[in-house]
């Protein structure tokens, strides 16, 4: 029996925490423009390089992929990450007289470390459809957050130091690799248990968890404390 959108039950069920991603100081902070200078540069830095990482999961997904065209997309998505996604964050880095050097040389925070270490994890030992679901609630929620606070704060962009970052996660580009993700965790889907989906569903909450401790960590600033 086929089971149906996947997602939509994902995307019902994750509704509280991602409320209060959209809710957080620091996402609300780039909409209104007012976020601290030092705030966004502290999540910039982060940002880099949890995005190696993120980018080194695509690469994963090539290698677990089982058709050609599966593997072609993954492919794509890692060069959009390398060369649109980074290319932001090294335009910011530009403005703010930060080096590429100092963005990648950047160490993570404790937060930052176990985000990315829970979705290695599960890259190593899992399946597709089990490392799809960590890299969803990274690419959705922020389409999502994009979108809003495109919506919400439309007029007040052009003064906005943070436009760039709003324009590029509510952009066309984005919402295209979103959705191939959406679809691709649609179809892993089909065939798989409860019990597989369940523990699907978990990943998915876990990383939606771990998004917003990313937002709280650079709220506060949050490194290692020795
Ligand atoms: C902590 C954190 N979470 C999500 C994203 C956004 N993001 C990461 S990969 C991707 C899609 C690539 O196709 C998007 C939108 C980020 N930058 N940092």
């Amino acid at each position: 029996m086929l089971k149906q959108n996947f997602s939509n039950r994902l995307y019902q069920n994750v509704q509280p925490i991602w409320e209060k991603n959209h809710q957080h100081p620091f996402v609300v902070g780039l909409g209104t423009g007012t976020l601290d200078r030092e705030k966004f540069i502290f999540y910039l830095k982060q940002d880099y390089v949890y995005l190696i990482d993120y980018a080194k999961l695509f690469a994963i997904g090539v290698e677990k992929a089982n058709n050609l065209k599966i593997m072609t997309k993954f492919a794509a998505v890692l060069h959009e990450t390398l060369h649109f996604e980074m290319e932001l964050h090294r335009q910011y880095a530009a403005e703010f007289g930060i080096t590429r050097a100092d963005l990648e040389a950047t160490e993570p925070t404790p937060i930052n470390l176990a985000y990315t270490s829970y979705m290695r994890k599960v890259a190593a030992n899992g399946s597709l459809a089990e490392l799809v679901a960590c890299l969803l609630p990274c690419a959705w929620d922020y389409w999502e957050i994009g979108k809003l606070l495109k919506s919400t704060y439309g007029e007040t962009l052009a003064t906005n130091p943070y436009k760039k970052w709003i324009e590029t996660y509510s952009s066309e580009t984005f919402g295209a690799g979103t959705q191939w993700l959406i679809d691709l965790i649609d179809e892993l889907t089909i065939e798989k248990s409860e019990e597989e989906l369940h523990t699907i569903e978990q990943h998915f909450q876990i990383t939606s968890k771990y998004e917003y401790l990313f937002w709280e960590m650079n709220e506060k600033k949050q490194d290692w404390p020795i």
